[in-house]
């Protein structure tokens, strides 16, 4: 092993955005190459992490070199490489301010460097020469702001072929959809173009959408609201959000208009549900190996999926958003904007890119509603008062956005359908193992939503 993947194996584990939490590690790879040589030193290392289960994993990792230490960068510090006159000191690149502005250089001028090449969009709206700043939210990527101009999203985990990221803004610059934040551009990377593989998606650019705040953090304060009042319910207190709730299911349908009249379509026939029924299976099956309390409510969960290979329902599938919760979604000025194209950050790439029925995605957000209705039940679960609290706010919200949906769509989309019902339990299923990896304390909130949405059926 050298100093530099002994390094990246005390240090990626601990990284948000690493997948493979919980697998133990057999052996480490990495290849590199200088993305600038001026300073600071940018180069950029492809990892590739061999598990002990036999699975592998290549992740992205820009370092950013000093020959001393910088004191403002001390919480960038990955480790030190020691050379023959001393020792050169390893930054996240992504903390690293100076090192931030070469990924827009580059970008403007449509470069190739080495494996890589940036590809623009409209090169007159790319910042160049501002410095990016680190999105502190918890999240799969890792992203920079510049200035109030332009937001740029690194992929970790590199895959062969476009990110559906990528892919989808760039189809929808076509469509002027209110309800995006267009792309400017975009990088990719060989990865063995030998074997004719098709290059991975480094990073995209995207404009930034000034003076908006995440649903999450819109819907949670709501929720705050009604808990602190004794008496009143949803409607009545300040906080309601049950108009947002509505203009962004409004917002949500006419996204996926646009994607269905850009992107392919199809009518899905009984083997899709078939199909559905079987995959929603096999997922349930892989994560009782993580989470094997999931396996009390295994009976239900498969009577679920079973109902949906007989519902004659008709669906169009098209593409989809495939990971719709409220932290994907700004509320601006004047309304919402969907981001994050990029579906189920576990999910192989080519899987992500399947023609799906958009009640996915509406099951997605259902499914948000009600973490951010219970998840301050987490450190309060005995209290019966905020319980029925935060049932009331979920099922109202729900309701709202279902109406939008419905209103902006033409369809009844959150009628009684088991295949939505399905979508809902598989993406809890999701959930479990997600909360399991990444946050254990919140594992209940999905669980509890298991018991909740078998009952009911
Ligand atoms: N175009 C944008 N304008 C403003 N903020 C954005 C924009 N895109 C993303 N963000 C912020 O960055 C966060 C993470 O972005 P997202 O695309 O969801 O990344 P990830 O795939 O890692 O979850 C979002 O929750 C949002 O707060
Ligand atoms: O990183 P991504 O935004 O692509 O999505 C992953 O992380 C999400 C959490 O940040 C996770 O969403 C789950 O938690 C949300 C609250 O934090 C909640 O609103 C969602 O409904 C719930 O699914 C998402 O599943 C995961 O893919």
């Amino acid at each position: 092993m050298t100093a530099l993947t002994g390094l990246f194996r005390d240090w990626i584990p601990s990284q948000r955005w690493f997948g493979g939490k919980g697998r133990e590690w057999a052996s480490v790879e990495e290849e590199s190459f200088f993305l600038d040589r001026s300073h600071p030193v940018l180069s950029i290392h492809r990892v590739t992490v061999t598990y002990a289960d036999g699975g592998t994993g290549t992740y992205l990792v820009p370092l950013s070199w000093r020959d001393h230490p910088v004191d403002d960068l001390a919480a960038a510090l990955i480790g030190t490489v020691p050379h023959e006159n001393g020792e050169n000191y390893a930054y996240d690149a992504m903390r690293d301010r100076e090192a931030t502005t070469t990924w827009l250089t580059h970008l403007a001028e449509g470069a190739t460097v080495g494996p890589m090449r940036f590809v623009p969009g409209d090169s007159a709206e790319i910042p160049v020469g501002l410095p990016g700043d680190i999105v502190s939210t918890e999240q799969s990527n890792t992203s920079l702001v510049y200035g109030q101009e332009a937001i740029l999203k690194l992929f970790r985990r590199l895959e062969p072929g476009l990110n559906p990221d990528v892919e989808v803004h760039d189809a929808l610059r076509r469509t002027d959809n209110p309800h995006i934040a267009p792309l400017l551009g975009y990088a990719e990377i060989d990865h063995d173009r030998d074997a004719g593989t098709p290059p991975a998606t480094v990073f995209m650019l995207q404009r930034f959408v000034p003076n908006a705040s995440d649903g999450w953090r819109l819907a949670t304060a709501s929720v705050r609201d009604l808990y602190a009042e004794g008496d009143l319910h949803a409607d009545e207190v300040g906080g309601d959000f049950a108009a947002d709730s509505e203009r962004l299911g409004a917002a949500t349908a006419s996204v996926h208009a646009d994607m269905a009249a850009v992107l392919p379509t199809e009518e899905a026939g009984r083997d899709w549900f078939a199909a559905v029924a079987r995959q929603m299976g096999e997922r349930l099956d892989a994560a009782i190996e993580v989470v094997p309390q999931l396996a009390d409510h295994a009976d239900g969960l498969r009577a679920v999926y079973a109902a949906v290979a007989d519902s004659g329902e008709r669906v169009v599938r098209q593409r989809v958003h495939g990971d719709l919760h409220l932290g994907q979604v700004l509320r601006t000025t004047t309304g919402w904007i969907v981001l994050d194209f990029e579906g189920e950050p576990a999910r192989p790439l080519a899987d992500r890119r399947v023609l799906d029925s958009p009640l996915r995605d509406v099951a997605g957000m259902l499914r948000s509603f009600d973490y951010a209705a219970r998840h301050m039940l987490v450190e309060q679960p005995g209290d019966p008062q905020r319980a029925y609290r935060a049932q009331e706010w979920a099922e109202r919200n729900r309701s709202a956005f279902c109406a939008g949906y419905a209103a902006a769509s033409g369809t009844d989309s959150c009628g009684d359908s088991p295949l939505l019902r399905a979508f809902e339990v598989d993406k809890a299923v999701y959930e479990c193992v997600y909360e399991a990896r990444n946050r254990p304390h919140w594992l209940m909130i999905p669980l509890q939503s298991l018991s909740r949405l078998t009952a009911a059926g």
